[in-house]
């Protein structure tokens, strides 16, 4: 059986190691420093990097605003990365805001009427851009214009303004929840995936010399293997196996001593943490295996649904240990493998699963 007794002290999503979200003030800024800053030094994602490549090129040619660009993915896959090299490749500015900061409609206005010419407006999280602030947007985005309303009651009247060209830039870990009509008006949307283990490995090694760490090939490979298919999770991994291997192994990284640290990380071999198992273990203790909606299953971890959802799921799911289905999530028999369980021979997922 799992030791669910262990699975439960391990703490909730937002501090555990594995989390794809960043943590701390003090791990945005070694974020900041690991960040590639052209396309060429961002690592895998060949055809995003490739589309990407082309298009900055036409745009810079025709001395043009790039076209709006749409980034998706879950957490971690390099989208705030991609934002920064597209300006500094376009060779102009960038302004940064979020969904939630903008509540009015004026504070978009502001940003927009603050714009050069060609300059990358990056709006993270824009899926949770409110109703009204979106109104504005439309007619920015499509003909650099937006209408505001000055004064108020009867005498209020609307003045259209004229924005100079610009390109935004919007990110979000569910492209699902954009409304129809602001999706349609981006020209290019890219949705990012989780790395291979070969681009994971490449990023550590790079990441090891900016930080001045000793990491031969294997190490950095067990480390990329372990990371969830996550820059950002291989590089917080790569921290605490410096430390490890700092204190146990005079400063350099191996394979033997990436396992030895990941293990007293509880990493397992598969990169699943405490959460993970904790999610698995719920879906096959508790519910049989599944299937269960996500709503069961949060209350049963005491996970929030979005945290299911945008961080623990897909990365299961596209392990093949977990499957989003209509009725709701079930185990694979994979998961059973890897937690070393007997996986129950028939009965009703049986049939599930060769339900197409
Ligand atoms: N393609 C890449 N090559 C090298 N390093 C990368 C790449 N993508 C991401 N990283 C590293 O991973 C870290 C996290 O990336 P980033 O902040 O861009 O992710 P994100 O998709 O914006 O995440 P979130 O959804 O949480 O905002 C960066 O600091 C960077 O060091
Ligand atoms: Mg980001």
């Amino acid at each position: 059986m799992i030791e669910t007794d262990r699975l439960t002290a391990a703490g909730d999503a937002s501090d555990r190691l594995i989390s794809a979200a960043t943590q701390s003030a003090q791990e945005e800024a070694i974020e900041r420093a690991l960040r590639p800053k052209r396309l060429a030094e961002y690592v895998g994602q060949a055809k995003i990097r490739e589309q990407l490549s082309i298009f900055i090129e036409a745009a810079r040619r025709r001395r043009d605003a790039l076209d709006h660009v749409l980034l998706f993915g879950p957490p971690g896959l390099g989208k705030t990365t991609l934002a920064h090299i597209i300006a500094a490749e376009m060779g102009v500015g960038l302004r940064q805001t979020s969904g939630p900061v903008l509540e009015r409609a004026g504070d978009l206005a502001a940003m927009l009427t603050n714009l050069e010419p060609h300059d990358v407006l990056f709006i993270d999280e824009i899926h949770r851009l409110s109703p009204v602030v979106e109104e504005i947007l439309y007619p920015a985005l499509e003909d650099f214009q937006i209408d505001i309303m000055i004064g108020e009651g009867p005498a209020a009247r609307s003045v259209k303004l004229d924005l100079p060209p610009f390109t935004l830039v919007g990110a979000t870990t569910r492209a699902g929840m954009l409304t129809n009509p602001l999706r349609d008006r981006f020209g290019i949307v890219a949705r990012l995936e989780f790395y291979t283990p070969e681009d994971l490995t490449h990023i550590v090694t790079r990441s090891a010399q900016l930080l001045g760490v000793q990491a031969g090939h294997e190490g950095a490979l067990e480390i990329a293997r372990r990371s969830r298919g996550t820059p950002r999770i291989a590089n917080r991994l790569l921290r605490r196996v410096r430390d490890f291997a700092e204190v146990k192994a005079a400063g350099h990284i191996d394979r033997e001593v990436a396992d030895q640290a990941l293990r007293m990380l509880d990493v397992d071999h598969g990169g699943l943490d405490l959460m993970d198992r904790k999610l698995l273990s719920a879906v096959i203790d508790k519910f049989g295996g599944g299937p269960v909606g996500v709503d069961n299953l949060a209350a049963a971890i005491g996970e929030a649904r979005d945290t299911i959802e945008d961080v623990l799921e897909p990365y299961l799911i596209q392990q093949g240990f977990l499957q989003r289905t209509p009725r709701g999530r079930i185990a694979t028999p994979s998961v059973y493998r890897h937690l070393g369980l007997d996986a129950p021979a028939s009965g009703g997922q049986q049939a599930l699963w060769q339900t197409p």
